[in-house]
């Protein structure tokens, strides 16, 4: 990482001349400025910088829309102060010159923006350290990379595009290998951010493939997340290619972001396992306990979007099932490691989640199991998609009805945060209702 002493000197040099200023909006963009590093530097780094607060209140095309009490056209759509956490300052080597800081959102007149999702996310971090606890997260994106630049590809209403690989290159080194001059740019640029980069693999869909990152404290994962996603995007366009996170492109396997998560003691010690009859610990039992007790309620935080449902498909290796299991891909939780390693996977997110509301969501539903001493059921053994366990909603509509009627949300984030989301899913939900798809089209131009 990079600190601010070292940035000065490398704009000094002139081997720094842009910093990027970012925040995350609730699309788990990174929206903000670019920043001429002497501007940063002398007026950024001590008084922050400001942007319009619609960026926490529009959809994904940019478009303002009602019915959001922070950010409003009766408002005037003022600013709000975007804050550089200098201890997420880095270089970004897919952009010569370039520095990148993300920013904590406040108002002007002080004190955080609630609806910010890395400000969500902070407020569980607070609520485990009150319990002196500390979460280790992982986040697993899954993507689909194609011959066609996103130019090409938007200018075809994204038919017909030419995925990078012709067949399923799950585990394939040759598959991989065909890729790995885009791989490697990624795998190395992303290290030369500030990420601990594991390992690549191909995945099932045609194209499909990620790469992997070492797990750290949940606000860096998800700084890291983000900026990630950022970056594979302009390094496929850099190399004339396109890749997208998007949960479902077509009908075959979806992308996933599988969320691992583990807990800390204010010493560092991990807590999940102990001495009980699975290995676990009385708290790995709550935690796990409260997430199964939540996963419907929250199923809106790790599928935000329309196309987000249709992942969930039996047999795709995307979950049905509320279920917990001992390595088993099929159930929504997957238990993974012992000892020291043990974990809890979450496998309902997919590549378009905002992994801050989503970490925020898992810690809220652990904090509840925890607090409240939930009993852990029975794990599962067996194919879970034939289970007959409660099922993970289907589509955004009953999501979002879950999550209204959720106390568990509204204790841990406030009504104030959950009202924003709902709205922010009626929106998407009115949008889509409103459109005509090219299913309908097909189906009905000649034949109905
Ligand atoms: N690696 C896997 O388990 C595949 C996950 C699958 N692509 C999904 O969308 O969930």
């Amino acid at each position: 990482m990079l600190t601010v002493d070292r940035l000065r000197e490398l704009a000094d040099s002139g081997a720094i001349d842009t910093v990027l200023v970012a925040m995350t909006d609730m699309q788990g963009r990174l929206q903000g400025k670019r920043c001429a590093a002497r501007y940063f530097l002398e007026e950024v780094v001590p008084h922050a910088t400001e942007a319009c607060n619609y960026l926490l209140a529009v959809d994904v095309d940019m478009n303002t829309v009602d019915g959001f009490a922070m950010s409003s056209w009766e408002k005037g759509y003022g600013d709000f102060v975007l804050r550089p956490d200098l201890g997420t300052l880095r270089l970004l080597p897919w952009h010569p010159g370039t520095a990148l800081v993300l920013a904590d959102v406040e108002w002007v007149e002080g004190g955080a923006v609630p609806a910010s999702p890395r400000q969500v996310l902070r407020g569980q971090v607070d609520r485990l350290a009150e319990r002196g606890l500390t979460a280790y997260v992982g986040t697993e994106l899954e993507f689909i990379v194609f011959d066609d630049s996103y130019e090409q590809a938007w200018r075809r209403g994204y038919r017909e595009l030419a995925p990078a690989n012709q067949y399923n290159v799950d585990y394939s080194l040759l598959g991989t290998g065909r890729l790995e001059p885009l791989l490697r740019r990624i795998r190395n640029e992303m290290a030369g951010a500030g990420m601990y980069v594991e390992s690549a693999k191909g995945e099932c869909n045609p194209g499909q493939h990620e790469i992997a990152f070492r797990y750290t404290d949940a606000l860096s994962t998800c700084d890291n997340h983000s900026i990630y996603k950022t970056g594979a995007k302009e390094i496929a366009a850099q190399e004339g290619r396109s890749l997208t996170f998007m949960a479902k492109y077509n009908e075959r396997e979806g992308n996933s972001c599988h969320i691992h998560l583990s807990l800390r003691s204010a010493e560092g010690e991990p807590v999940l396992a102990g001495d009980g009859p699975r290995g676990f610990s009385p708290v790995m039992e709550h935690f796990l306990a409260g997430q199964l007790a939540c996963l419907r309620e929250l199923t809106y935080f790790f599928a935000p979007n329309i196309n987000s449902y249709k992942r969930f498909a039996a047999g795709s290796f995307a979950p049905t099932a509320v279920a917990w299991g001992t390595d088993n891909r099929t159930c929504a939780l997957r238990v993974v490691g012992h000892g020291p390693s043990l974990r809890v996977e979450n496998r309902v997110p997919g590549g378009d989640v905002n992994p801050y509301l989503a970490v925020a969501a898992l810690v809220a539903a652990g904090l509840h199991g925890i607090e409240h001493e939930l009993p852990l059921e029975p794990e599962f053994t067996g194919n879970a998609y034939a289970s007959g366990k409660p099922a993970v909603p289907s589509n955004l509509r009953d999501a979002a009805a879950l999550l209204a009627k959720s106390e568990v949300a509204r204790t841990a984030f406030g009504d104030e945060v959950v009202e924003h989301y709902l709205n922010s899913a009626r929106v998407e939900l009115a949008a889509f209702d409103a459109a005509v798809t090219d299913w309908e089209r097909i189906r009905g131009f000649e034949r109905l």
